[in-house]
């Protein structure tokens, strides 16, 4: 079986003021040091980006990745509103976050849309945390794997094997988001295992076995071991705790 590092991955989604995002990110970046047993990475709001940026350069963080939690796919220009991969790029974002389930069913994004931010994203050489995930009615009809087969084949249409390096699958089931229920270890196991059999049959058994697929859906601390100790599940992507130090950093030590 390949051995594949694990990843965990903060997604701070729209909250915490700045003091708290800067005081949270320099808390973390004196914890989280190189012996971390994984990668790390942080996706605060827009607005802080900047600043959390420095405050990790001042705290000497060499481990925690910084990341966005959306982008616009074209260049600088006229696209009032928007963030564009340069400017993330310019304060110091390595990785961001595609296909999340807030934006797909809150905001309304779509399959098309989540490909061309993948291509650009990947274009530009960003890291792309790529999420899918089934909706409550969709689990209770038996299509999981179905609908996650769909998002990926849709949203990784055009991606070279090469580029798959630099994609990281969260595995999100929508009904696990925010609500305290989570995939037992061996449901959240099989889904992994069908979305990594679907890479497979996209792109090669060596390129899926590189691929890291993160579980996501109120991860914490106390499930975090059960959760990554399955074969297929290669980290976390964590919502509400990542909003607190000792929480992300329960899940992180978790990811032996
Ligand atoms: O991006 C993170 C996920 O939506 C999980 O959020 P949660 O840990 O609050 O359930």
């Amino acid at each position: 079986m390949a051995s594949r590092k694990k990843y965990v991955g903060g997604n701070w989604k729209m909250n915490l003021n700045k003091a708290e995002a800067v005081a949270l990110a320099k808390d973390l970046a004196t914890k989280v040091d190189d012996a971390a047993p994984c990668e790390v990475a942080i996706c605060p709001p827009f607005v802080y980006l900047d600043a959390i940026s420095q405050a990790l350069c001042e705290a000497g963080n060499k481990t925690i990745k910084l990341g966005a939690q959306d982008f616009w796919t074209a260049g600088n220009g006229a696209y009032t509103g928007e963030i564009s991969l340069d400017m993330l790029k310019d304060v110091g974002v390595s990785v961001v976050l595609t296909g999340h389930s807030e934006r797909r069913h809150v905001i309304g994004e779509t399959d098309v849309l989540i490909n061309e931010k993948n291509l650009k994203a990947l274009e530009a050489g960003m890291e792309v945390i790529f999420c899918i995930g089934e909706k409550l009615e969709q689990r209770e009809a038996g299509q999981t794997d179905a609908i996650n087969a769909a998002q990926m084949s849709y949203g990784l249409a055009g991606v070279t094997a090469e580029q798959m390096k630099n994609v990281v699958v969260a595995y999100e089931p929508v009904w696990a988001i925010g609500t305290g229920k989570t995939a037992t270890p061996e449901d959240a196991q099989k889904a992994h295992k069908a979305i990594r059999e679907h890479l497979t049959s996209m792109f090669s058994k060596e390129v899926a076995d590189g691929v890291r697929i993160q579980y996501g859906g109120s991860m914490k601390p106390s499930n975090a071991g059960e959760l990554m100790g399955q074969a297929d599940i290669d980290g976390g992507l964590i919502g509400g705790a990542a909003l607190k130090a000792d929480d992300f950093m329960g899940i992180i030590n978790a990811a032996k």
